[in-house]
């Protein structure tokens, strides 16, 4: 029989944002949302909000009827492995399994936890913390619609989400994922690049933060293509000529290329 209960084993960065915003959209009871971490003081400030703290992976699975694994790639083995018994006593049709980790197939799911079982993989980014996030996701051709929407809207509480194939569920890693990462170095480089010429950092982050705020925001509502919108900044002679000159000539592209390659890369090499 399906509760409606959430479940979340690993309650680190990536399951706190995911619960955090949750919470803060209100769309699921506080009540209903489960989870287990073997450091407990990482579950505390959700517990003092109303969650309810478990004593192990298995008591998640066995109350919760989605449940979401939060643990790092590495230790999927173990968590598969303890809470396999728990799954097999449920019937296929009362639990999603949900997993957010880098690179565990379906096929790695299904051969721990069997074939017949319900699965989602998504590929959440921190900023569903805020309710600013975006989620790639990927269901087995046997999850139900009802069951799927339970799932998205979970992330979609967070967020934005967006449907592929398991098959792009690697790239799209570089796209959204891992993404967050590489705009957070470009802040660091060019806030620390304005602290050295003398501009207040508060200052900086406020007007670099609002461009790629603004940025975003012409990507998406302009009708431009990148290209269309670099060309509208770039004044022949100018200044931001003169800075995409400097990144050509040094190689920035390809490194750009080059690292979403070996994000994907490491994603398949995380497959169990
Ligand atoms: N951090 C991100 O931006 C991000 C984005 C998308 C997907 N992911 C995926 O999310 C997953 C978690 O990443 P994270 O950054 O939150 O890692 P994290 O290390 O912050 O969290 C993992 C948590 O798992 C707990 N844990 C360890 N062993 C456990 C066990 N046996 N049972 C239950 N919990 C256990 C740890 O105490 C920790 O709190 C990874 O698989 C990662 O690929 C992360
Ligand atoms: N963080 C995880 C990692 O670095 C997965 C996407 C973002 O592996």
């Amino acid at each position: 029989m399906k509760n409606g209960k959430l479940g979340f084993i690993g309650i680190g960065n990536m399951a706190s944002a995911i619960i955090g915003g949750i919470l803060s959209s209100g769309t699921f009871p506080v009540g209903d949302i489960y989870m287990y971490n073997p450091h407990a003081e990482k579950m505390q400030r959700f517990t003092e909000s109303g969650c309810v703290a478990c004593t192990s992976a298995e008591e998640v699975t066995e109350l919760c009827d989605t449940v979401f694994l939060c643990v790092k790639p590495q230790i999927f083995p173990e968590v598969l492995r303890v809470i396999a018994p728990t799954v097999a006593k449920k019937n296929a049709d009362d639990v999603v399994i949900v997993s957010i980790a880098a690179g565990v197939t379906f096929k790695n799911l299904q051969d721990a936890l069997g074939a017949d079982r319900r699965y989602v993989r998504a590929m959440p980014n921190t900023p569903l913390l805020l309710g600013e996030g975006a989620t790639a996701l990927c269901r087995t051709s046997n999850v139900p619609e009802e069951d799927f929407a339970r799932v998205r809207s979970a992330f979609s509480c967070c967020g934005v989400t967006q449907e592929i194939d398991e098959a792009q569920m690697n790239a799209v890693i570089a796209v959204s994922g891992s993404s967050p990462a590489y705009l957070y170095l470009l802040a660091k480089l060019t806030c620390d690049y304005a602290a050295q010429q003398g501009i207040d950092p508060k200052t900086a982050l406020t007007l670099f933060c609002q461009t790629m705020k603004g940025s975003a925001d012409m990507l998406l509502n302009s009708g431009k293509d990148p290209q269309a919108l670099m060309d509208m900044v770039t004044s022949k002679g100018g200044t931001t000529f003169a800075l995409l000159n400097v990144l050509k000539e040094q190689g920035f592209n390809e490194a750009m290329i080059s690292s979403f390659e070996a994000c994907t890369h490491r994603a398949e090499e995380l497959s169990m």
